[in-house]
């Protein structure tokens, strides 16, 4: 596994968000702390927010990442421990944020498809023990605040993040994205339709209306759960769902040679390659076709609509240099069908030290395809390595700085690349901007 979080998460990096509290006073700053619980790791995002003047929104001044692996759902029958590694994160939001302002200090934890796999009684002693471990801590604790963020929640999030930065929610002549976000245990695809066909064709469920800064909008959305990469692994594998640990899983998208164990939501699977003459891209991609098959919806629009695409589309193809990691860029749909040609073509003669990588990009490929039903020349803007990192916060009445402050649309870091956003939906607008927001206060969610 590449370690997804570079430098530039880590604590304290001043060049990535300078500070600038010289000489304000101390009340125009508060905090918010932001757990982003995903099924392959649980993240903190620490925020600093400053504001200037009672006439002026506040803007994010800083923030402070750090994650764990694994995810709280490998902790399926261990929930205290499961908590444990919630606490270590927490106790470094104590040793940042001054402690005259703990009490004021909203704290949330938002759980995605990890959590939504598992039995719901065992989700919930999870997030039971977070909660409980929450309301011990010096921070506020709003209401309804530690849960599971629904599939449709997180598509709509990262679609408002991406097109925030990318600066069309505030455009005059909107011309949005669409996004498509692989988790490790659920996938998203997310755009606004044009085309009333687009509408008319899809089901109810797909379509989100809401309201967001005078403009209403209706998104399509859809979440696919066990669609994920790594749950997608398993059930290429045939092991989804399989609880006999001593069974011997095979892939012909593995290499012959290989004998292994993987754990995943608390259970170890043994898996390995087949015979020589079965290795290969043409018998991966028909095994990983058996679970993609008329099993995701195909809105015509998608082949004409931008995209952009992140999580693991983004990080397989920076581990296999089709990206610069930086930069990020723009793949079309068959350039990942190449590479996982040439990836599983090798199979059998080089050891890449990535078992899985074959397996990866047939899927990458063929939920593209064959699940969205891109065209092989489709082009994908692949950028940035973690969405899910980004966090849009919603602010409510809560905070009394954003009271009478006109609802002029946002105040982002100024001039910075940097990857969160504040969003205000001040008190005025009646709901937060978004229809049908859990109701927790100050709300702060994760994008995915
Ligand atoms: O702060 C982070 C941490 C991880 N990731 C990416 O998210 C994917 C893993 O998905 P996740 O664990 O969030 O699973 P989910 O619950 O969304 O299915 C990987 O590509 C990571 O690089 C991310 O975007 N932001
Ligand atoms: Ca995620």
């Amino acid at each position: 596994e590449v370690d997804v979080f570079s430098p530039q998460y880590g604590i304290g990096n001043e060049e990535l968000l300078p500070s600038r509290s010289t000489s304000l006073n101390i009340s125009n700053i508060f905090y918010g702390i932001m757990f982003d619980a995903g099924s392959t790791g649980t993240r903190i995002h620490i925020y600093t927010f400053m504001q200037k003047s009672s006439a002026e929104p506040p803007h994010l001044d800083n923030e402070i990442f750090e994650s764990v692996k694994p995810g709280l759902s490998a902790y399926v029958d261990q929930p205290e421990q499961g908590a444990e590694t919630v606490r270590g994160l927490l106790d470094m939001a104590k040793q940042t944020i001054p402690s005259t302002h703990w009490s004021s200090t909203p704290v949330v934890l938002k759980a995605t498809a990890g959590l939504r796999l598992l039995p719901e009684q065992k989700a919930q002693a999870l997030l039971s023990e977070v909660q409980e471990l929450f309301e011990e801590s010096p921070f506020l604790v709003p209401d309804e605040c530690v849960s599971i963020m629904n599939g449709t929640y997180e598509g709509i999030l990262a679609w408002v993040t991406i097109n925030f930065l990318t600066g069309q929610l505030y455009d005059q002549n909107q011309r949005t994205v669409g996004i498509l976000d692989l988790g490790g245990a659920s996938t998203q695809i997310t755009f606004l339709p044009q085309a009333e066909s687009t509408l008319k064709a899809a089901s109810e469920k797909y379509i989100s209306p809401f309201e967001m800064f005078n403009r209403s909008y209706k998104l399509y959305t859809h979440s696919y759960l066990g669609f994920g990469l790594k749950a997608a692994r398993l059930a290429i594998l045939g092991a989804l769902g399989g609880k006999d640990e001593s069974r011997m899983y095979r892939s012909s998208c593995l290499p012959p040679s290989l004998k292994a164990e993987w754990k995943f939501g608390g259970i170890n699977y043994k898996y390995g390659g087949m015979a020589e003459e079965v290795t290969g891209f043409q018998s991966c991609y028909a095994e990983v076709l058996k679970v993609i098959r008329e099993k995701l919806d195909q809105p015509a629009e998608i082949r004409s609509r931008t995209f952009y695409a992140f999580s693991y589309y983004y990080d397989r193809a920076v581990d296999t240099g089709m990206i610069d990691g930086d930069q990020g860029g723009i793949i079309l749909v068959k350039d990942f069908e190449m590479k996982a040609n040439k990836v599983c073509e090798a199979l059998t003669e080089t050891n890449t030290g990535s078992p899985f990588l074959c397996m990866d990009l047939t899927y990458i490929t063929a939920l593209l395809k064959e699940g969205f039903g891109f065209y092989d020349h489709t082009e994908l803007q692949v950028r940035w390595r973690a969405y899910s990192g980004t966090t849009v916060w919603l602010f409510r009445s809560h905070y009394k700085t954003g009271e009478g402050i006109p609802p002029t649309p946002f105040s982002p870091l100024a001039g910075s690349t940097h990857k969160s956003v504040l969003v205000r939906g001040g008190p005025h607008q009646g709901a937060e901007g978004i229809r049908e927001l859990p109701r927790c206060q100050a709300t702060l969610l994760s994008v995915g």
